[in-house]
């Protein structure tokens, strides 16, 4: 990332809204400004591929897997606002290929942490594993609340906006789908 470039953006920012850069609390601000972009679009440049570690427990397992709640911060493309919420992910293995837990908390983390929309942040991580992890079936849900919706604009404050990207069984089976469905809504 051009660091040099973040920091001049953010001191031009400071004087188009008619602060003063120079000013003593905004001195630090561009250096502070351009690291915390560093931080929030770190996933521009790191691949989910280095956390997909595959188990192979054969014949142990084929059967649904549901991780819950895993926490999302993400930057919506049109506005560079957050917006904040969970990513729920639920796939059934096939021979046996599982990856470890907190693997799904670091590929979400991964995709949020570029310029998005929810949309493509959840379809973006429902290919990733259903190419790559090959389970017979993959969904993932997120529900967030977009900054750029409550803070400003429409100022719809607790709008909550779900997504849902459903891959292979869990898209063309029916009862699969229910049960990820009921699951998803703590009915079971
Ligand atoms: N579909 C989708 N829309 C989003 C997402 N994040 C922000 N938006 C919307 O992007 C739209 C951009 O609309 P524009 O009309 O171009 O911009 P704007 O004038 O700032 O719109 P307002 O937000 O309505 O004030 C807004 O309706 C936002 O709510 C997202 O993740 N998915
Ligand atoms: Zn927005």
């Amino acid at each position: 990332m051009d660091m040099d470039k973040l920091r001049r953006a953010v001191r031009d920012i400071l004087e188009a809204v008619g602060e003063d850069p120079e000013r003593e609390g905004l001195q630090e601000t561009p250096d502070r400004v351009a690291r915390m972009y560093g931080e929030i679009f770190s996933g521009l440049a790191s691949d989910p591929k280095e956390h997909l570690k595959i188990f192979n427990e054969s014949g142990k397992h084929d059967e649904l897997v549901f991780v819950k709640d895993i926490p999302l911060y993400s930057v919506c493309e049109h506005h560079l606002l957050p917006f904040i919420g969970r990513a729920h992910i639920a796939y059934i293995p096939k021979d046996g290929g599982i990856i470890g837990l907190s693997k799904f908390a670091r590929i979400v983390d991964c995709f949020a942490r570029r310029p998005q929309v929810q949309e493509r942040l959840t379809g973006q991580i429902a290919d990733f594993l259903y190419d790559n992890l090959k389970p017979q079936g993959v969904a993932v849900f997120i529900q967030a609340e977009h900054l750029c919706m409550t803070m400003r604009g429409a100022r719809a404050a607790g709008t909550v906006t779900e997504t849902s990207a459903l891959r292979g069984c869990m898209r063309s089976d029916a009862r699969t789908r229910a049960e990820v469905t009921a699951l998803l809504k703590g009915k079971q």
